[in-house]
């Protein structure tokens, strides 16, 4: 099923079937505001394309490309410091998951993924720590910003809440595009959603090293909006095997989480994805902002209209990944598995007796 990185998978075409297809479609989020009709046919569109493929360019977004440049500027300026001022900010120094890893700490399907990163949450006062308190609490507190680089904070925090505006324009229209109310998931993301900002950096590929930027996998939320810098390496999978996403200047990534899947019954499609590492000598920057469920929360599974109903794929439930309604049991089971230095160091009561000591279980990123 999954073809050799940059290639499709190596069918034949077949004489009278639609040719794969080699990009994504793209949308433009201004025809939302554009007149009835033409609002009609964009929910149509972003519909259908979510359904077959769960990803796609979206233009019309409304984020300046000042505000845009700068994000990628200084994210470039972050993994240029010196390592010691990049590890003053590890990740195993935050209860909150938030900070710095190294390239080579996650893996997927038991290979590393070969990235550097900081996640960055919302910036809010941690709740007091109580062993005894929904887990999920412990979620919750400041981010962890370098000294070296006190000009990162505050951009970083605006791009954060104009992502996650417009994840939140996109997860309405989708909404509508399914005959609900737009506001239909306003109760599990108000009075704030949960909000992952990942700034993330894969170098070259190292002579005689795999080429897994990050191994296959499907995002978690409502929808990842990602921009990505001038590196092509993210790639799609379809029908017709895998196909690449190259950055496309204006434009950001939009794809489908598992929970709309989830709340969709399988409707709409969280999809396969995976970076392949960059040539040796060239290096690729992206810029990920997840947009998720209150934590608190419980995902709602939507009646759709019939004749979308008989469209719905129904959800298929991975043995080794199950998937949960109440939402901090997904987050936190992602979080703990992609992190066992943080989790043994802050969290060794929510871990099985048996990873609590010994060598670290290996970090898996999804
Ligand atoms: O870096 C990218 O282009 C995609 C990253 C990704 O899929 C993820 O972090 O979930
Ligand atoms: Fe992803």
């Amino acid at each position: 099923m999954v073809a050799a990185a940059g290639r499709s998978s190596g069918r034949e075409p077949v004489m009278g079937i639609i040719p794969p297809k080699q990009t994504l479609p793209t949308l433009d989020l201004a025809r939302l505001d554009a007149g009835p009709s033409e609002r009609q046919a964009f929910l149509e569109e972003l519909r259908e394309t979510a359904r077959e493929l769960g990803f796609f360019y979206l233009t019309g977004h409304g984020i300046s490309p000042s505000l845009i440049n700068e994000v990628l500027t200084l994210s470039r300026r972050f993994f240029d410091l010196p390592e010691a001022d990049k590890l003053s900010i590890e990740m195993v120094n935050s209860p909150h998951f938030r900070g710095y890893n190294r390239a080579g700490l996650e893996h997927t399907r038991g290979l590393p993924d070969w990235r550097e990163q900081i996640d960055i949450g919302a910036e809010r006062e941690a709740l007091p720590f109580d062993r005894s308190a929904p887990p999920w609490t412990r979620l919750q507190g400041p981010n962890q910003w370098p000294a070296a680089l006190p000009g990162l904070k505050a951009p970083l925090l605006r791009y954060q809440a104009e992502a996650t505006a417009l994840g939140i324009r996109v997860t309405r229209a989708f909404a509508a595009s399914l005959g609900q109310p737009d506001d239909v998931f306003e109760p599990i993301y108000t009075p704030a959603p949960n909000q992952l900002l990942k700034i993330i950096r894969y170098p070259g590929r190292a002579e005689g090293e795999g080429d897994q930027g990050v191994g296959a996998h499907k995002d978690s939320g409502f929808v990842t909006v990602l921009l990505q810098d001038t590196e092509p390496g993210l790639q799609v999978e379809t029908g017709q095997g895998w196909i690449d996403a190259p950055p496309v200047p204006g434009t950001f990534i939009i794809n489908v989480g598992e929970l709309l899947e989830m709340a969709t019954g399988g409707y709409l499609r969280a999809n396969q994805h995976r970076v392949v590492s960059p040539p040796a000598g060239k290096d690729r920057l992206s810029v990920a902002f997840f947009l998720g469920a209150r934590m608190d929360s419980t995902v709602p599974l939507l009646t759709l209209p019939p004749e979308l109903a008989a469209r719905a794929r129904g959800l298929t439930q991975d043995p080794l990944n199950p998937l949960f309604q109440e939402v901090a049991k997904n987050f936190l089971k992602s979080r703990l598995r992609s992190h066992p230095d943080v989790a043994r160091r802050h969290h060794w009561d929510l871990l099985d007796p048996k990873d609590r000591q010994g060598d670290l279980p290996k970090a898996s990123a999804y």
